[in-house]
């Protein structure tokens, strides 16, 4: 989507070798400080959104970013599901891979039950180990999943795989 500012699409920027050698971070900064670019990819995001959908999972920490504010613009509530040690009463957790480590993830077990319809939101598609992970957990819960989507997909990563059987929606491939 166009804008006055320009193309939402222009505020990703590329910052080589961080975290570590070899990686080009898609830096999201960028675009959030810039309103009418966010509000753009909210706007997205929220068009692949069904009616029949109950409730918005973000995955910390930037998928609470963008989980936050499509809840707020289909006026839906946001599930968290967080780094370990963060949410305070019962989870169910899981362990998965990144594209630069390992990493564990949890949901409250109250937070969802079966007959929920979620979509799983984050900033990023990499090698899929936290989305697949997140689709995992929300599975345990005994809710569906009808979507998993993101800003940024990085195809070369293939992580669509790790979330074979799951719609997966991007609104922008690296
Ligand atoms: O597809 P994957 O290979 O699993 O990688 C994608 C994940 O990596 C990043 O999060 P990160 O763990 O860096 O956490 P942050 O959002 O707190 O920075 C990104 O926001 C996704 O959640
Ligand atoms: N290349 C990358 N840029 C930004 N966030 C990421 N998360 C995993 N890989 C990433």
């Amino acid at each position: 989507m166009a804008d006055s500012a320009g193309q939402w699409q222009e505020y990703i920027r590329d910052v080589p070798d961080f975290p570590k050698p070899g990686i080009v971070f898609k830096d999201i900064t960028p675009l959030l400080a810039n309103g009418e670019a966010f509000a753009a990819t909210i706007a997205e995001m929220a068009a692949l959104v069904g009616s029949d959908v109950d409730a918005i999972v973000g995955i910390e920490s930037r998928g609470f970013i963008f989980g936050a504010a499509l809840a707020q613009k289909l006026g839906l509530g946001l599930i968290t599901v967080r780094k370990p040690g963060k949410l305070p009463a019962d989870v169910h957790s899981i362990e998965y891979e990144l594209e630069y480590g390992f990493d564990r993830l949890e949901i409250h077990r109250d937070a969802l039950s079966a007959g929920h319809r979620v979509v799983i939101v984050d900033d990023l598609l990499a090698t899929g180990g936290t989305a697949a992970a997140t689709v995992k957990l929300v599975g345990q819960l005994g809710a569906t999943v009808d979507a998993c989507l993101f800003l940024i997909e990085l195809d070369f990563l293939e992580g669509h795989k790790a979330l074979s059987g799951t719609r997966v929606e991007s609104l922008l491939h690296y």
